[in-house]
């Protein structure tokens, strides 16, 4: 028997999509315990126990949680209460600080993954606003709401503090592949990395809808703080199967993105995940994605490639990459958005 369709038909995944089978969370992604790291920035008296923890889960998964990382737990109750106080404002309030097609900054109700309509929420935030306009077109000044009070002072605190953290990751990454640790920060300097707020709020068709649609982050690396609602799902490798992420209080969730899996020649993996809802539980998360500059061409490291594993991927600018990523969000297009597939080499 059908059921009874509650939702806008934007939102209904096709059927290939749809959130049916998670496996629970047994043989869930690695967790791991960043204590071993000393508080100073430092990483290269990381224990070669950590790097290889780091390195497995980088390869197998794609994905890991990571404890003991030195966010403090009082500015994660600080977000997480400024973050429900702004979306549960009245729309006419929120939309005094949507998106549009010059600024990609604020709110935004309607995005799209693959051209189905997500069944989300979010608040765009980038953590250095730029004087002028990005070499592709972006428009990156913030948009701030006026209420709650003090969500610019937690937002900007949040993303200093989680942005120290994905440094860190990123050179414990980088010693991973046995780079040197700084190797890679050469191409933040003019960082184009973005802190946002989702929100999902319930829904009554869970099982035709995804919070967000299925998906790759394009960025080198994503540092995302979920509340204790669950609903993140990750494609295992091994078997293609969905997992669900299972919440852990005060966890950080980190997965590589696909600039990591290009500049890796695909030794490490930038899975594919998306999020499920459910019809009783609203949810929040707070993906930080770190993302290289506009004007930085990704392709495969060097140091990580020779006659035996040639590259891979053509070089492409990360900025028209995300730009033309972007426009495929914003709205329904009558075409595939732009995936890494595209810059593979024929083998
Ligand atoms: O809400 C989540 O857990 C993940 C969201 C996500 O994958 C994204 O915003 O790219
Ligand atoms: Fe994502």
């Amino acid at each position: 028997m059908g059921q009874t369709v509650l939702v806008d038909q934007a939102f209904v995944q096709p059927q290939e999509h749809r959130p049916k089978t998670v496996v629970s969370d047994a043989d869930g992604i690695p967790l791991i315990d960043l204590s071993p790291l000393s508080s100073d920035s430092d990483v290269t008296s990381a224990p070669e126990t950590l790097l290889a923890q780091v390195e497995a889960a980088c390869r197998d998964w794609g994905f890991f949680q990571v404890i003991n990382h030195g966010v403090s737990p009082e500015l994660l109750r600080k977000a997480e209460a400024a973050q429900r106080e702004f979306f549960a404002l009245p729309d006419e309030e929120k939309r005094k600080v949507r998106q549009d097609e010059q600024n990609a900054l604020g709110y935004y109700e309607a995005e799209h993954t693959k051209n189905v309509r997500d069944w989300k929420e979010v608040f765009d935030i980038i953590a250095h606003e730029q004087e002028e306009i990005d070499v592709v077109g972006l428009v990156l000044r913030n948009k701030w709401p006026l209420v709650p009070l003090g969500f610019r002072e937690t937002f900007e605190e949040y993303a200093k503090s989680v942005e120290k953290l994905a440094f860190r990751l990123l050179e414990l990454i980088a010693l991973s592949l046995n780079l040197p640790s700084k190797k890679l920060n050469i191409f933040f300097e003019k960082a184009n990395s973005l802190l946002r707020l989702n929100y999902y709020r319930p829904c009554p068709n869970p099982d035709l809808v995804l919070g967000v649609g299925c998906h790759r982050d394009p960025g080198a690396l994503t540092v995302l703080y979920q509340d204790n609602t669950g609903g993140l799902d990750v494609k295992r490798q091994f078997d293609g199967e969905w997992i669900r992420v299972k919440p852990i209080a005060d966890a950080f969730i980190i997965n590589v993105g696909d600039t990591f899996q290009v500049w890796s020649n695909d030794k490490y993996t930038s899975a594919e995940h998306r999020v499920s809802v459910n019809s009783e539980k609203d949810r929040i998360s707070i993906p930080f994605f770190l993302q290289p500059a506009s004007c930085t061409n990704v392709r495969p490291l060097e140091e990580l490639t020779d006659e035996k594993n040639p590259a891979k991927y053509n070089e492409y600018s990360y900025g028209e990459f995300i730009r033309a990523r972007k426009d495929g969000n914003l709205k329904k297009l009558e075409v595939q958005n732009i995936q890494i597939d595209h810059f593979k080499r024929a083998q």
